[in-house]
């Protein structure tokens, strides 16, 4: 069983006669990425801060790395990164300057900073200056700093907030290899399911301050999976050619229309062999459930998102 890095048990936190968060516990183990999606304003913030120490909590227990209390807790941060409170950067100076001055007392090496600079694909940034960054290269140096002091569990607030879709996919490939290159457990937030999609293992959904929902990616992926939509009117011969085909494993919707989870690469060939069997089929594709469909299911529809 892998070790638990953060156990947080019925976090509360009310600012005057607001609730924030409201009895939420999160268990994070070693190697997990999780994923924390809420709107604007769920308390994801709030969450993380509490976690990191930042605010006090009202109610509830945080356990890190083992560890709590006060003195405990404090021991535990040290081993930890965050980028709710990001590290100033310094508009003039370049990337490698940026860490190196954040480094000034850690006794980092140039090599560190190097690899620092290649995790981060920021290594061709030469001697561009951190004020004419993207936002996105922006981003990937705060990380970078906050990676200086080597942390095992990083808490990262919206990193891809803001970011353009080449930007979002960038950040989740380093997201990844921080997992996969240096064993980092990540607690990460987001206001769309959709941009965690591929790269967190565990999902929390914050709404108005309480947990409403907790699944894992291989969930996600069979709730939100891609199929094969035929609109037919005479189902029952489709599902004779079906089973001719070999197709097992699809669902009947409704009274003319189908979902089938298999060879999603052989649309043509099916749609040819319903044709030839006289099925009458007005409609057959690919689709894919969207994400934030599913987000608005799990959160009860639309008055809750
Ligand atoms: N210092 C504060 N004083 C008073 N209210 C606060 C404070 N910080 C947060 N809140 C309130 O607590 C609620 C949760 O805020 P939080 O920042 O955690 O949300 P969030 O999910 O991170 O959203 P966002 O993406 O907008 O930051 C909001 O209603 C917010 O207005």
């Amino acid at each position: 069983m892998a070790e638990t890095i953060l156990k947080a048990t019925n976090i509360s936190k009310i600012y005057g006669k607001h609730k924030a968060l409201h009895k939420v516990s999160i268990e994070i183990k070693r190697g997990m990425i999780y994923g924390l999606i809420g709107e604007n304003g769920a308390g994801k913030s709030t969450f993380m801060r509490a976690v990191m120490g930042l605010i006090t909590i009202n109610e509830g227990d945080i356990e890190l790395f083992g560890e709590t209390g006060m003195k405990g807790l404090q021991r535990a941060r040290r081993k930890m990164g965050q980028s709710i409170e990001t590290p100033a950067l310094y508009p003039d100076l370049t990337a490698r300057e940026n860490l190196r001055v954040q480094a000034a007392n850690g006794g980092v090496s140039n090599r560190e900073i190097n690899d620092l600079l290649r995790l981060m694909s920021l290594e061709h940034t030469g001697s561009k200056k951190a004020k004419n960054f993207s936002l996105g290269m922006r981003q990937r140096l705060a990380i970078a700093s906050t990676l200086i002091t080597n942390p095992e569990f990083l808490i990262l607030d919206e990193p891809t907030n803001g970011l353009d879709p080449s930007g979002i996919v960038e950040m989740r490939e380093i997201i990844q290899r921080l997992v996969t290159e240096r064993g980092i457990t990540v607690l990460l937030s987001s206001h769309l399911l959709d941009e965690l999609s591929q790269v967190a293992t565990h999902y929390g959904i914050l709404h108005d301050g309480r947990l409403i929902s907790e699944f894992s990616r291989e969930k996600l992926a069979s709730e939100s999976r891609q199929y094969i939509e035929l609109e037919t009117t005479e189902v029952q011969a489709a599902v004779v050619v079906l089973d001719e085909l070999g197709i097992r494993n699809y669902d009947v919707v409704s009274g003319n229309e189908m979902r089938i989870y298999e060879r999603l690469n052989d649309v043509a060939a099916i749609n040819r062999s319903l044709v030839l069997a006289d099925v009458k089929v007005m409609r057959i594709g690919t689709t894919r459930q969207k994400l934030e469909d599913y987000f608005l299911q799990v959160t009860g529809g639309t008055d809750h998102a």
